[in-house]
């Protein structure tokens, strides 16, 4: 790991605590915001012993604004403010300033004049013994661009001037970061690193409020990283996030993860976070947490697409539900659900997926590289032996297993309570393809990067997903496995808070699981023959769907019949799926049948499940 850094502007609290957590949390070094120091009780002099104390260093001071001007007199004044940074900078014991561009209307818009008055603050900093770390921001009046910057430090020529890189400013623009790898030797004096969901909106706005870590956002800071390195940086990796979630959340919890990231991100560096995953086969295993009173409606629902009951736990009550290789546990039990103030205690949710691995114990140890706590498996059947089963918490109510084979069968022994049933399987569906999960705004950054660093996910650009009750912010997430199949996670950004007047008091409605099927006709009439009433589709989506794609009307009207919903990509990729109702507010499960290659999830028919669904509901109320 390279030296590791943070600015204070990314936690959270008092000065003091900020830096408690930025050491508790293993970094090296902070940035030191302007803005957190004016507002300190705390003199320079006291902050340079107390950032000491905790085994940190002052890595840079920030941000110097505004340092050129077209107008003279006022740049002679900028740079009497420079020499009383200096002095401040004496007391705090640090050496390095950063200077940004100028957003302002009197920046100057002439490079031969802009490098003049850089080489006189870098006169200047070469006499105080500092250096000037120079940063193209986004929205500089005139310099944006960090070839612009780079160029400017070069012709001053002066080794008290060199560059800051942010790969917000760098990769918010899509500018190509490779040149990074051609800047002279020495000549980047410091490296802020930050992520982002990818926006569409003001720059300025998006990086002042809409950073996040590297691993939370969709950046390709992998790339970034290897053009730094290839520089040959060898300075500290400091992170630099402003972000209003941030701001309301815990510092120690920011800081563990922002220290997380920096490891994460030194992985990419060093190629790809899964070269040295240990391996991970597919989704074996959900178990959903539904509670006394919806219980009987998932089983039956389970029932319906191919699961039977093969065993309860007379301990637990747990109820195994198994189709072919997969075995879906129904937890029962009271005060397990998903609840929030005023909602009422019976929405069934997913708690628990797990994964077949080979050697569960290897994840452990990635775990806690990652400073991820393991959790004690105390379920029914998981001794607790870790090279058996290994437990992670994604949140508070998501947890991912890692289950060997051997453990598997020992699990599902203990079920065998009830008097043993010999039910072939319906062998309707052959597999997981995708769970999706609600996250709350609270856990949504950490989340992502757990999934991300410590199971070496992949996404791409997120999705909006729209539907008759808005658009639902969601992250599809791809981790390949050994055995050819990808485990697929859609999360999609849930309130903390329910609003219980809407129309749907949900977390997000993609709390499903969606199975995979070899043929979607012939395991729609099977589910059908079981007692599905597959979600019903309205006849005007067959139409579009007759106008919109080049497909036969007996395939179209053998679709309607069966409610399956169908899309498809550019490359010729085909997707088949149909939904059974909703569970309590927004549990179902789905079917699916990929073609061709296709790589999405039919976010396009999101909307009209979520309006036949809402249909559904107010039939069944009159
Ligand atoms: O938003 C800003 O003004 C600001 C200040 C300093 C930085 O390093 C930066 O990236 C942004
Ligand atoms: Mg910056």
């Amino acid at each position: 790991m390279p030296r590791t850094s943070i600015a204070t502007v990314c936690l959270s609290g008092t000065l003091s605590e900020k830096l408690d957590a930025a050491a508790a949390a293993g970094f090296d070094g902070v940035e030191i915001f302007e803005p957190d120091l004016i507002a300190s009780a705390a003199r320079p002099d006291e902050l340079a012993r107390t950032v000491a104390q905790r085994g940190l260093t002052i890595d840079l001071y920030q941000p110097f604004r505004d340092l050129d001007s077209v107008d003279p007199g006022r740049f002679a004044r900028n740079l009497i403010r420079l020499e009383r940074k200096f002095d401040l900078m004496d007391q705090l014991g640090c050496d390095l300033l950063l200077v940004c561009s100028s957003p302002s209307a009197d920046a100057v818009t002439d490079d031969a004049r802009l490098s003049d008055q850089l080489a006189a603050a870098a006169a200047i900093a070469r006499r105080r013994g500092k250096r000037i770390a120079y940063e193209a921001l986004a929205w500089g009046a005139h310099v944006s661009d960090y070839r612009h910057a780079a160029r400017l430090v070069a012709t001053v020529d002066d080794p008290a001037l060199g560059n800051c890189l942010d790969s917000f400013h760098i990769l918010s623009r899509g500018d190509d970061p490779s040149a990074i790898a051609d800047l002279a030797p020495g000549s980047i004096f410091f490296l802020q690193l930050a992520d982002a969901p990818m926006m569409s909106m003001d720059v300025l706005q998006w990086s002042r409020h809409h950073r996040c870590l590297p691993g939370q956002g969709n950046f390709d800071l992998g790339g970034f990283i290897r053009s730094v390195q290839a520089a040959g940086y060898d300075g500290p990796w400091s992170l630099e996030v402003f972000s209003d979630i941030f701001r309301h959340a815990d510092p120690t919890r920011t800081a563990r993860d922002a220290h997380r990231s920096l490891r994460y991100l030194s992985e990419l560096g060093a190629g790809s976070p899964d070269t040295d995953s240990p391996d991970a086969g597919s989704v074996v295993s959900v178990r959903v947490a539904a509670g006394p009173v919806l219980a009987p409606k998932v089983a039956e629902t389970l029932s319906h697409i191919g699961f039977d009951l093969q065993g309860v736990d007379s301990g637990t009550g747990l109820q195994l539900y198994r189709d072919a290789g997969l075995a879906v546990v129904v937890d029962p039990t009271a005060g397990t659900v998903w609840t929030a103030p005023g909602v009422d205690p019976d929405m069934p949710t997913i708690a628990q997926i797990g994964v077949r691995s080979d050697h569960p114990a290897s994840w452990a140890q990635r775990a806690a590289a990652y400073d991820v706590p393991v959790a004690p498996v105390s379920a029914p059947g998981t001794d607790g032996n870790a090279d058996e089963v290994v437990r992670l918490d994604v949140t508070d109510t998501l947890a991912i297993d890692l289950r060997a084979e051997a453990s598997a069968a020992d699990w599902q022994e203990r079920f065998d309570l009830v008097p043993r049933r010999t039910v072939e399987p319906a062998s309707l569906v052959t597999g997981v393809d995708h769970v999706g999960i609600g996250i709350g705004t609270a856990d949504w950054e950490g989340a992502m990067l757990l999934l991300r660093s410590v199971f070496g996910m992949s996404v791409d650009d997120g999705l909006d997903l729209p539907d008759a009750v808005g658009t639902m912010r969601s992250q599809a997430l791809t981790m390949p496995t050994s055995s050819g199949a990808t485990v697929r996670i859609v999360a999609s950004l849930v309130p903390n808070q329910l609003d219980t007047r809407g129309p749907l008091r949900r977390r997000g409605g993609l709390t499903h699981v969606a199975f995979e099927c070899a043929d979607i006709v012939e395991t729609a009439r099977a589910c059908r023959a079981r007692g599905l009433r597959a979600l019903s589709i309205p006849d005007n989506y067959y139409d579009d769907l007759a106008a919109r794609f080049d497909l036969s009307d007996t395939m179209i009207d053998g679709m309607r019949s069966l409610g399956i919903l169908y899309d498809a990509d550019a490359d010729g990729g085909e997707f088949f799926h149909f939904f059974t109702p909703t569970i309590g507010e927004d549990l179902f499960f789905e079917v699916v049948c990929r073609r061709g290659g296709y790589r999405g999830y039919g976010e396009a028919n999101s909307a009209v499940r979520v309006a036949a669904e809402l249909h559904r509901r107010a039939v069944a109320e009159v």
